[in-house]
């Protein structure tokens, strides 16, 4: 009943709330009572407050008009049981049997081992020692978090404010707040600035703190040195006695079983210990394909919040901010000017602007909107070569597993209306085409026909979130 209560809040909540304060709650249903379990407390409290009541009335829809006692607590909820940590045993490696687990290093592992280049990097982050630290087994520890990357120079907008929230608190409380904190949503959108920051103030806050940043795919090339080495107790003490440790971009862990469970192991560890875990990752934790459920379920213990695409005013912002800190007068005209056309994500406004800063200090030149469209005219060509009307179909087509004849076809079933009027939609905000125009491309339909697509779909992306985060995907698809 839990499930088919959840289809039903899914529909009804953005997705950014849903996936922050539904999802996450695990339950138990036994004699007409539901306990729900809350991952913490933060998180109790906000459901009680927010979602209970909605919470019950769907329960009692469910249930014939019957209300089931819903009561909450923080935990989780009875499980079968899980394999248990045993004791650190050394473990032989080139693909032989791990002794503690059976888990195996696979050839997707040893890949990554040969690419991730250099010595490992991490090292115990405290700015009082910053020396690389030599352990046996020849592992040195380096970590680098970026000093530029804090929260005075992350701009605050609806599509991060949670997320910034969420992280400062962990960086005023580590291991207290929210542990561990999942970050994620879609490239170049702030999650490694927010990630970096929190290392920053942790490390300011208290100078001591050992902060550990490395992305997922040093963890594994770690790992397999670790064992190469036969040093993978120095490599297990390592991690498990950093205060923070932060690892970026977790999908990079699909298919490496052995990292994940060492990392599951490492996760439990840091948990139980107090410290504090920060994850990014590009997508939400049940979403990771080929990933063990057990560390999937683990992410959602903490806090899961989301960073969405900047809506024009932060990126305007973002703008601003970032040509301050070059020294560079931007007009807020051609800040303007710059966030209306580049909507991917935040990593291509940044190129776009030191484009711009480069030229103006070139040629001396005050920074125009002319002066803009000369200065990115490759850019924004490549943008529009990219993103055509017929690139726009085939995309959508894809995506929703129809043909592209069935969008540009005359037939009117739901699975193929939606799509279509995603597609027009698509084709307005992204292409320069005029209504006409694009009415044309889809069968030649009638221009009232697009602008009420247009419209449909703005409505949709309020009321429906499945509509909402399909549209953002669109735009990171076709603009990235
Ligand atoms: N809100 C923001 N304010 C200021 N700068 C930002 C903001 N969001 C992103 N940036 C900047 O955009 C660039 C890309 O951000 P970042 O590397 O954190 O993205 P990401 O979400 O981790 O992407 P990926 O998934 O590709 O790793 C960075 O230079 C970062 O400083």
């Amino acid at each position: 009943m839990w499930h088919q209560c959840l289809e039903v809040l899914r529909d009804e909540f953005p997705a950014q709330q849903f996936n922050t304060w539904l999802r996450p709650l695990q339950s138990d249903h036994r004699e007409g009572q539901l306990m729900l379990f809350a991952p913490n407390r933060f998180v109790m409290d906000w459901v009680n407050e927010k979602y209970l009541r909605r919470i019950e009335e769907v329960l009692k829809d469910l249930n014939g008009g019957q209300a089931p006692r819903v009561n909450m607590k923080v935990g989780s909820a009875p499980r079968e049981s899980e394999p248990v940590e045993r004791s650190e045993v050394p473990v032989r490696v080139n693909g032989q049997v791990h002794e503690e687990t059976g888990s195996q290093v696979t050839e997707e592992e040893k890949g990554v081992a040969a690419t991730v280049a250099g010595p490992a990097s991490i090292k115990p982050k405290s700015s009082g020692d910053r020396r690389p630290v030599q352990v046996e087994g020849d592992i040195k520890h380096q970590s680098f978090l970026n000093e530029g990357f804090t929260f005075e120079t992350f701009v605050e907008g609806k599509s991060n404010q949670l997320a910034r929230a969420a992280s400062m608190q962990v960086a005023e409380n580590p291991g207290g707040a929210y542990n561990p904190l999942f970050l994620y949503g879609g490239v170049g959108l702030g999650k490694t600035h927010l990630m970096h920051a929190i290392g920053n103030e942790i490390v300011r806050r208290n100078p001591r703190a050992k902060v550990a940043y490395l992305r997922s795919e040093r963890f594994v090339a770690d790992m397999v040195k670790a064992l190469q080495l036969n040093a993978i107790n120095e490599f297990k003490r390592y991690y498990r006695s950093v205060d923070a440790l932060l690892i970026d971009d977790i999908q990079f862990f699909a298919r490496k079983e052995r990292s994940q469970e060492e990392f599951f192991h490492t996760f439990n560890a840091l948990l139980e210990g107090g410290q504090q875990v920060i994850v990014t990752c590009d997508r939400f934790p049940k979403e990771i394909v080929d990933m063990e459920e057990r560390l999937k379920s683990r992410f959602g213990w903490g806090l899961t919040v989301m960073v969405e695409p900047p809506e024009l005013e932060t990126r305007v912002a973002i703008l601003m901010k970032k040509a301050d800190q070059a020294n560079v007068k931007l007009s807020s005209e051609a800040a303007f000017f710059i966030a209306q056309k580049i909507r991917s994500n935040v990593r291509e406004l940044e190129g776009a602007l030191r484009l711009v800063i480069a030229n103006a200090h070139f040629t001396g030149s005050e920074i125009t909107p002319p002066f803009i469209r000369e200065s990115l005219k490759d850019l924004l060509a490549l943008h529009e070569k990219q993103v055509s009307i017929d690139n726009i179909q085939r995309t959508v087509a894809e995506y929703y597993k129809i043909k592209v004849a069935d969008l540009l076809s005359k037939r009117r079933t739901r699975t193929v209306t939606r799509p279509r009027q995603v597609a027009m939609a698509l084709s307005k905000e992204l292409t320069n085409h005029s209504l006409p125009e694009i009415g044309d491309a889809f069968g030649g339909r009638d221009h009232t026909t697009v602008l009420h697509a247009c419209k449909k779909i703005v409505e949709l992306q309020e009321t429906d979130p499945s509509i909402r985060e399909d549209y953002q995907n669109f735009m990171r698809l076709l603009t990235t």
